[in-house]
């Protein structure tokens, strides 16, 4: 069978990671987070003191991290410098920072090319979720997908995972979603954004089983016409 391509782009919560993994898994594909990429690259300038506020600084050294992706959707792995780094990345210091290191224009081009090297390594196709995948990274996808959810279910989904310490209420996770939103939506360099071609799906009053499920549709009637 000829390998296919998945690009599934999307606000954050709206599903992209459990629904990438599970259709991946589900068809024999490799999987890419590409938001654990600009999340490893914002922890590793946080851990290296970089101010995180001035681009010109963070275009400097932003070759310098070594970021490593595994693709297996059952068990995804992300590598800093070859430290693990799949805990330090979901911190909430690095989620509010990450939008303005992956606005960057430098970061952007490096995390893309490396993008780019994991999809066309991937010898029976690859799904790949992100915020510009479907515009920018893999244009030439075979199926586009942009997911979307309102903000009370996106943020009702994040705060159910967030843990002890880290648990804010209800509001305050549905406010620091919003500005995130808008940060990657407003960016100058390939913004948060559903490609023309893409089929959109509002989750909002769907379960991950049927968000699924529609996605496998669509790979399989496209791989039935290639
Ligand atoms: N359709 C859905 N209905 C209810 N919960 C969902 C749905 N899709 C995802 N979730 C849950 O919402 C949370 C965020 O999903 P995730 O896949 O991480 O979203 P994203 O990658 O878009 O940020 C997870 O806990 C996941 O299990
Ligand atoms: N293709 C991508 C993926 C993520 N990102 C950035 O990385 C951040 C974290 O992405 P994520 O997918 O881990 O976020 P969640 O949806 O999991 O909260 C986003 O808020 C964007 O700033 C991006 O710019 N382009």
């Amino acid at each position: 069978m000829e390998s296919v391509i998945v690009a599934i782009d999307g606000p954050s919560g709206t599903g992209k990671s459990s629904t990438s993994k599970a259709v991946a898994a589900e068809l024999g594909l490799s999987y890419l987070d590409t938001g654990a990429q600009y999340r490893a690259i914002t922890w590793w300038m946080l851990t290296n003191g970089i101010d995180v506020d001035d681009p010109s600084a963070i275009a400097t050294v932003c070759d310098k991290p070594v970021i490593e992706s595994g693709t297996d959707p059952l068990a995804p792995t992300i590598s800093v410098d070859g430290v693990d780094a799949s805990g330090p990345i979901r911190t909430r210091e690095v989620t509010s920072r990450v939008s303005a290191v992956s606005a960057v224009p430098e970061v952007r081009a490096r995390i893309t090319e490396l993008q780019r090297t994991i999809a066309s390594a991937a010898e029976k196709g690859i799904v790949v979720e992100g915020r510009d995948i479907g515009t920018t990274v893999l244009p030439a996808a075979d199926v586009k997908i942009f997911l979307t959810a309102s903000p009370e279910a996106r943020a009702a989904r994040r705060s159910g995972e967030l843990k002890g310490k880290e648990a804010t209420d209800l509001a305050a996770t549905r406010e620091a979603l919003i500005k995130r939103d808008a940060a990657d939506s407003g960016r100058k360099t390939s913004p948060l954004a559903k490609a023309d071609d893409a089929v959109e799906v509002d989750t909002t009053d769907l379960t991950l089983k049927q968000v699924i499920e529609c996605v496998v549709a669509l790979v399989e009637e496209k791989r039935a016409s290639k």
